[in-house]
């Protein structure tokens, strides 16, 4: 028996929950573009009637090949229903997000969502945040002091690079990926990443997803909503 394509089980889950008439948030990522092909699908067999903001340039050019229509916050104030991927999900729902370099499109389409739907396989719901290094987006300007600074609130930080060359992020920044080992206490360590001067975002997202789709190698799927994984 071949194992689920678990990535596609959960999209195609989290897709059910959009309704005509509704704004939805594009996720970045292999996930997330599950999510994008299987909107795709509505629009073009159900006539669904929606219309989408994307979290990253390559999700927008997605959306738009399978004439998803795209909408920008010039046009819209908030955003129905966000469905979007993660790196890490631990028990009270925070994430780590930003592996695909996202992370602050990402950040702003999902604390403008009256909803952020996350689908994740069972490979990203941990005890605790932190075995997969915490992206933080920084001006270029700043990287050098940057770092420092991350490397004091006890963590190595590497550039990320692409190509022999550092990453660039649709916004023109760069990222740090940064290796913290078990996170203790992710919504203070969110705060301190925050206050450093050139730091544009980081990749914790703490409270902002209402439910978490995790789909299992045996075709199950089980939802968690807010402060509890519980079905
Ligand atoms: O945060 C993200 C992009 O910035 C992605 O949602 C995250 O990296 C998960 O990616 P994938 O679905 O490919 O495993």
């Amino acid at each position: 028996m071949q194992p689920a394509n678990t990535k596609q089980l959960a999209a195609e889950r989290a897709v059910t929950y959009i309704q005509d008439g509704m704004i939805v948030g594009l996720g970045t990522g292999s996930t997330a573009a599950y999510a994008i092909k299987q909107i795709g699908a509505r629009v073009a067999e159900e006539n669904l009637q929606i219309t989408a903001i994307a979290t990253s340039q390559r999700s927008e050019d997605l959306a738009r090949e399978l004439n998803i229509p795209i909408v920008s916050f010039e046009d819209i104030d908030k955003i129905d229903l966000t469905i979007d991927g993660a790196d890490e999900v631990d028990e009270q729902l925070n994430l780590i997000k930003g592996g695909g370099g996202a992370l602050l499109r990402e950040k702003v389409v999902a604390t403008n969502s009256r909803e952020l739907i996350i689908i994740v396989d069972e490979t990203k719901l941990v005890k605790r945040l932190g075995k997969f290094p915490l992206p933080v987006e920084v001006v270029p300007f700043a990287l050098a002091v940057v770092k420092r600074q991350l490397e004091q609130l006890g963590c190595t930080a590497s550039l990320r690079m692409q190509n022999n060359e550092p990453y660039v992020t649709d916004n023109g920044n760069y990222i740090l990926d940064c290796s913290f080992g078990e996170i203790q206490l992710p919504a203070q360590l969110h705060d301190a990443i925050k206050a450093i001067t050139g730091v544009v975002d980081n990749g914790l997202f703490i409270q902002l997803a209402k439910t978490v789709i995790s789909a299992y190698n045996d075709g199950s799927i089980q939802l968690f909503t807010n402060d509890k994984r519980s079905v």
